[in-house]
């Protein structure tokens, strides 16, 4: 399905490069059938020095040439690049967009009758971890969505949404890699207090997270049925999560996801 075509990315920055150094990583794609667009020629340097991929600083040619085009640019220039760019996209192609709030109407007003689809990834799709949320637009069948499912879940699992909720996934699991690092840079940070080394005190915090994370995925129980199975009475964990609580932790991450989800909405909005 996927073989020898030719996928292109419109914005060549964080994102995209997750992108690109995680399907090469799954070996769905080879680098040459990988291209690159990006208003940084330094930029464009890079990223064909680092993963072996064709790269144009042209993006009009690049949307012409593709047959899965990818959107990665910023939300607030995604019209511009749409314009420059939305003439010389041809009816085959597939275009992915994983710009924050921009809707499948706004894609489907810049390009009549093409398959497009909406997801939203994040980060660790660079190491085949990723957390992709996919909605169809109208012109997409089901091959359209063969292709979307194939090249995220080659880089971590992936739920079909309906679009309405793809701003509470971007609040969720899109931005959710950012306060995953901050709690494991803070973690790291306590155990420099405690007595621990720089390093070690690094690897146990962020270990201590995946292997929680694992736990939860892979034996499908509720976190509080695990959380319970480390809480000892009168031990040491409950002294721990008492802190948590009465700092308001859980109430913190909930603000900061609705916070997400809403400039996400508020993105779209422009
Ligand atoms: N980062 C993340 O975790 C996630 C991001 N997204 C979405 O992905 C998109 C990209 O985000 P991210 O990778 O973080 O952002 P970046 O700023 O890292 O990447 C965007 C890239 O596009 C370049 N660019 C700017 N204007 C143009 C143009 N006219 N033509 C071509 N390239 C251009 C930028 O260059 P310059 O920097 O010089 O402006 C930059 O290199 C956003 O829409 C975001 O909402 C979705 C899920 C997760
Ligand atoms: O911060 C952002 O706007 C992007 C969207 C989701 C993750 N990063």
């Amino acid at each position: 399905m996927l073989q020898n075509k030719k996928i292109s990315f419109l914005g060549g920055g964080a994102m995209a490069e997750a992108l690109i150094r995680g399907i090469l990583k799954a070996g769905l794609f080879k680098p040459e059938q990988v291209t690159a667009n990006d208003i940084s020629q330094e930029r464009l340097h890079y990223l064909a020095d680092r993963y072996q991929i064709r790269t144009s600083p042209e993006g009009a040619a690049v949307a012409a040439e593709a047959e899965i085009l990818f959107l990665t640019v910023k939300p607030q220039v995604i019209n511009q690049v749409l314009k420059h760019v939305a003439s010389k996209v041809r009816k085959e192609t597939t275009v992915i967009s994983i710009v924050a709030g921009f809707t499948i109407a706004a894609l489907e007003e810049a390009l009549p009758q093409v398959p497009v689809v909406r997801v939203m990834p994040n980060t660790p799709v660079a190491v085949g971890e990723g957390m992709s949320a996919i909605a169809l637009g109208t012109f997409a069948d089901a091959g359209t969505g063969e292709i979307a499912s194939a090249i995220f879940s080659s880089v971590g699992q992936v739920v079909n949404l309906p679009e309405s909720l793809l701003d509470a996934v971007t609040g969720l699991s899109g931005s959710g890699p950012g306060y995953a690092f901050v709690m494991i840079d803070a973690l790291a940070d306590a155990g420099v207090r405690a007595g621990l080394p720089r390093a070690q005190a690094l690897l146990l915090s962020a270990q201590t997270l995946l292997g929680a994370a694992k736990m939860v995925i892979e034996t499908g129980e509720h976190p509080g049925k695990l959380r319970d199975m480390v809480t000892s009475p009168g031990g040491t964990t409950i002294a721990g999560i008492h802190v948590l609580e009465q700092r308001g932790v859980r109430a913190a991450l909930s603000d900061a996801v609705i916070a997400a989800a809403n400039r996400s909405r508020e993105l779209g909005k422009k």
